[in-house]
């Protein structure tokens, strides 16, 4: 591919999605999907984050084959991104999350299911059943063990390769935007994994929708024993967690602060990377989520460690300006500006992205060539 493609006359990038799938949302729904909690610094440091990095290129290589593809979950996928899980697609648009399963789909890139999603687990799976990728359930895990299990055996059933355990709201983030719009859920939004909730309040006092506050490490060996699907660990942001997550028997880990939405003033995840990689030590996959909104922004990931990339807000936006059109236009545009910047940087395959194609630039304005060595240092 030589020349840019055109995607829509209005879509040339990321931003300009967010920009007019945020105009056709109502204001409520827009703060919640695009607010964090507290002053919003950790949201906002996400994607500055990728910012204090520079490409260092390297040229004449033959780049007229560029292979972005990758496995994940045991699927071979188009290129190392897939949706991470978020609540509500249906205060979107009405093709909700089967249109971003679809979308998943014809891209041939992997999907979590939240689980507060508006569409049944089922329904989802089905969509990508012909496509060959992988789905994973996430799960926040609630008091009332019975209604975890029973998200976790549906899983089961439907084909879902891996739970994706939440292990970062053991308490909700405080996130403003919700107290002043009173948010509240129109009636058309239901909880497939939680169908007794028939109100607009999803965390009420009910022990089947309040999240446990005491999962402790001894929670990860005893579900690893109750089901045979793998068990992730999203939310991990330090070496020490990620070592004791491996021992625990995680089959994997996401460098997740949950979008900014949970504790305000936690690291980025690009700035955690690194320690969390250096500590796993190849033992198991190490996937990052968090302001990823480019092409380069996935390859500085992978550079520093990450095996895989999540992007939340991405489908929102995409969903809210049309449909699953939307949601495939933003991973048409992601998928070419990832193979853009590997064949600008001398890559082509994924295994060649390496800590050398960065720079870091520190807080005087200094650029730093970055070793895998230098950067868990921090
Ligand atoms: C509206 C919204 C709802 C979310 N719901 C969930 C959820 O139900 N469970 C969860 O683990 N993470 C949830 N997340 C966090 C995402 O999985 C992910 O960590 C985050 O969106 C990544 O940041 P990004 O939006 O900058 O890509 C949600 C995020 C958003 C924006
Ligand atoms: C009640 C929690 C909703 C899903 C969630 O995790 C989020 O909005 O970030």
């Amino acid at each position: 591919m030589n020349r840019a493609t055109t995607y829509d006359d209005k879509i040339h990038c990321i931003a300009d999605l967010e920009n007019e799938g945020n105009k056709k949302l109502a204001p409520m729904v827009r703060d919640f999907y695009n607010g964090g909690s507290m002053d919003l610094n950790t949201l906002k440091e996400n994607k500055s984050s990728y910012d204090r990095y520079r490409l260092r290129p390297r040229v004449m290589v033959d780049v007229t084959e560029v292979d972005t593809s990758t496995t994940c979950l045991g699927s071979n996928v188009a290129f190392p991104l897939g949706f991470s899980p978020s609540a509500n697609h249906g205060l979107a648009h009405p093709d909700a999350e089967g249109g971003t399963s679809r979308a998943a789909a014809k891209k041939r890139i992997n999907m979590v299911l939240s689980s507060w999603s508006n569409t049944s687990p089922k329904v989802v799976a089905e969509q990508g059943k012909d496509a060959g990728i992988s789905y994973a359930q996430q799960l926040s895990a609630v008091k009332d063990e019975e209604t975890n299990m029973s998200i976790i055996r549906n899983a089961e059933e439907f084909g879902y390769k891996a739970i994706f355990l939440s292990v970062d709201c053991p308490w909700l983030g405080r996130r403003l935007n919700e107290m002043k719009n009173t948010f509240a859920l129109p009636s058309h939004c239901t909880f497939p994994c939680y169908p007794f909730i028939n109100g607009d309040n999803m965390v009420s006092g009910d022990n089947r929708t309040q999240y446990e506050t005491n999962l402790t490490w001894s929670y990860i060996k005893d579900l690893k024993k109750k089901t045979k699907l793998q068990i992730w660990l999203k939310g991990i942001l330090t070496a020490e967690d990620a070592e004791l997550a491996v021992n625990a028997g995680a089959d994997g880990i996401v460098v997740s602060n949950h979008g900014g939405r949970q504790l305000d003033g936690a690291m980025s995840t690009l700035d955690a990377l690194p320690e969390v990689v250096q500590a796993v030590r190849g033992r198991i996959p190490v996937h990052i989520d968090g302001g990823i909104r480019r092409g380069s922004d996935i390859f500085k990931a992978l550079a520093l460690g990450a095996d895989y990339c999540w992007v939340g807000r991405i489908a929102l936006w995409g969903l809210a300006y049309k449909g699953e059109e939307g949601v495939s236009i933003a991973l048409n545009i992601l998928h070419d500006e990832f193979s853009l910047v590997m064949a600008l940087m001398g890559c082509t395959t994924v295994q060649d992205i390496k800590p050398e194609h960065l720079a870091r630039m520190s807080e005087d304005g200094r650029l730093h060539k970055v070793t895998r060595r230098v950067e868990a240092k921090l």
